[in-house]
C-alpha cells in the first residue's frame, strides 16, 4: 500500500518556519501535484516525504508506517529531480542499473529490470549510449527509468520537466501521464510551476501558500470553486479579474453594485444580513464576452494581444491597479482604442468576501456544472447541492470569511 498521511507536519530552518501544520491524506494510486508561489515550500515538503530533509514537527506515515526517522532508501520511494544527475561515464543501462547493483541484485534481475524500464520509456534503442549522446528529454526519461527499475510504491517528481524546451515538455508530460496510467496502484507526487502540468496530470492539486495549504481539490474544482481570492488568482491564466463592489440585492441570486456604477447579477444566494456587504466580484478573462446589453464591465481597450485562437484585451494598464483582462475567441486587433462592454454568465461569476474568501452559501455545485446545465444568459434554477468538501465553510445566513490562507 502506498497511501501517505501527513499530520501537523512542520519545517523550520533555525528560527524561520517554512511550513506549518500540514495535514494531508494521499490515497494509494493518486497523482498529487504541489503548486504555489516561489519559495512557499513545495520542494521542502517533497524532500521531507523523501527523507532528504528532517521533519521538524508532526508525523509522516507511508503505508501505515511512521517514516519520520526511516532513511530514504527504506521508505519505498524514488525521486526524480529537475537536473537529471546522470553519471556521464555510464551507459543508459548502467545508469538505470546503478542502484540495483548497490542493492546486490543479480545480473539477470538487473537486466530484466532495465529492459522493462527501457521498454516503458521507449529507451530500448539507447540503452548502450552515454548520456551525452541523448537529448534533454531522453536524459530525463533515463532519470525516470532509474526510479522505475526500483519499482517503488511512491514516485516523487521535483519539477522534472523544467529544463526541457516547450515541445519536449509537452511530449514528456504525456509520457508521464501514460506511465502513471500503466502503474495505477503507484502513488505519484509532483512539484511544478507549470499550470498545464498541474491541471492535466493531477488527480488532486495541493495549493501551498504562506507556509500552509491554501486549498486541495481536483483541478477543475480549484478552477471553478476556488475558496479564496488567492487560489482564484493563482489557478487559471491570465488570472481571475476582481471587481470591487457591494451587495445591493440579496436573494436566490445576488445583485452586486460595482464601484463605478455598473451592476452584476450573480448566481449565488445571499441573505438579508449580507445587504451592503463589501465584496469582490470574480470574473475569469475567458468568461467575459462582448455585449450590446447590460455590461458588468465597460472600458477602453489599452492593448490587444492576438495569440491565434484567442485575443487578450487589456484595460487600465496605466492605472495603479492590476489591469483587467478579457480573453475573447478569435482575432480582434481592431478593438484596440475602442470602448467595449463586457458581460459574463451569472453562473460563471464568483463572489468573494472582500480580501479573502469565497461567498458560498448553500453550497452551489461547481460552476461548470451549472454553466453546462443552464442556457447561456439564463439564471436557471438556484443550485442547492451540498458542498461535500467545503461543508464546514458554509455559514448559514451569514457571509463569513473562511479564515486566512493557512
Ligand atoms: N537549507 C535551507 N536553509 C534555510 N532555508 C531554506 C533551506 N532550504 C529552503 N529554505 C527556504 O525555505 C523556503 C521554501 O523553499 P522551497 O525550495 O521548498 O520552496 P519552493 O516552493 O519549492 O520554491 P520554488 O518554487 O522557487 O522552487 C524558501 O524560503 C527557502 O529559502
Amino acid at each position: 500500500m502506498a497511501d501517505l498521511k501527513l499530520r501537523h507536519v512542520a519545517k523550520s530552518y533555525g528560527d524561520v518556519q517554512v511550513l506549518r501544520d500540514i495535514d494531508l491524506d494521499i490515497t494509494s494510486g493518486e497523482f498529487i501535484v504541489f503548486v504555489g508561489p516561489s519559495g512557499c515550500g513545495k520542494s521542502t515538503l517533497l524532500r521531507m516525504i523523501a527523507g532528504l530533509e528532517q521533519i521538524s514537527d508532526g508525523e509522516l506515515q507511508i503505508g501505515g508506517r511512521v517514516m519520520n526517522d526511516i532513511p530514504p532508501s527504506q521508505r519505498g520511494i524514488a525521486m526524480v529531480f529537475q537536473s537529471y544527475a546522470l553519471y556521464p561515464h555510464m551507459t543508459v543501462r548502467d545508469n538505470m542499473a546503478f542502484a540495483l547493483k548497490i542493492a546486490g541484485q543479480s545480473k539477470e534481475q538487473i537486466t530484466a529490470a532495465t529492459d522493462r524500464a527501457g521498454k516503458m520509456l521507449q529507451l530500448t534503442p539507447y540503452l548502450d549510449r552515454l548520456p551525452k549522446a541523448l537529448s534533454g528529454g531522453q536524459r530525463q526519461r533515463v532519470a525516470i527509468g532509474r526510479a522505475i527499475v526500483r519499482d517503488p510504491q511512491v514516485y516523487l517528481f521535483d519539477e522534472p520537466l523544467s529544463n526541457l524546451d516547450a515541445a519536449l515538455r509537452v511530449a514528456t508530460r504525456i509520457e508521464i501521464a501514460q506511465l502513471k496510467a500503466s502503474m495505477p496502484d503507484r502513488t505519484m507526487i509532483y512539484v511544478t510551476h507549470d499550470q498545464t502540468e498541474a491541471m492535466t496530470l493531477a488527480d488532486r492539486i495541493v495549493v501551498l501558500a504562506g507556509g500552509g495549504i491554501a486549498q486541495i481539490g481536483a483541478p477543475l474544482e480549484l478552477y471553478e470553486r476556488p475558496s479564496t481570492e488567492f487560489v482564484a488568482q493563482f489557478i487559471g491564466s491570465p488570472a481571475m479579474n476582481l471587481l470591487p463592489g457591494r451587495v445591493k440585492t440579496v436573494g436566490a441570486t445576488t445583485l452586486v453594485a460595482l464601484d463605478g456604477g455598473l451592476e452584476a447579477e450573480v448566481a449565488i444566494p445571499t441573505r438579508a444580513g449580507d445587504q451592503d456587504m463589501p465584496v469582490n466580484l470574480g470574473v475569469r478573462p475567458e468568461d467575459m464576452r462582448v455585449t450590446e446589453g447590460t455590461p458588468v464591465f465597460e472600458s477602453t481597450v489599452d492593448l490587444t494581444e492576438a495569440l491565434g485562437e484567442v485575443t487578450l484585451l487589456y484595460f487600465g494598464t496605466n492605472a495603479d491597479t492590476v489591469p483587467i483582462i478579457a480573453k475573447l475567441p478569435g482575432i480582434h486587433p481592431d478593438l484596440k482604442g475602442r470602448r467595449v462592454r463586457l458581460t459574463a454568465d451569472p453562473h460563471a461569476l464568483h463572489l468573494f468576501h472582500k480580501g479573502q474568501s469565497l461567498l458560498y452559501r448553500d453550497g452551489p455545485p461547481p460552476a461548470y456544472q451549472a454553466r453546462t446545465a443552464a442556457p447561456s444568459g439564463s439564471m436557471g434554477s438556484t443550485p442547492t447541492a451540498p458542498d461535500e468538501r467545503g461543508g464546514d465553510r458554509i455559514e448559514e445566513g451569514l457571509i463569513k470569511p473562511v479564515g486566512p490562507v493557512r
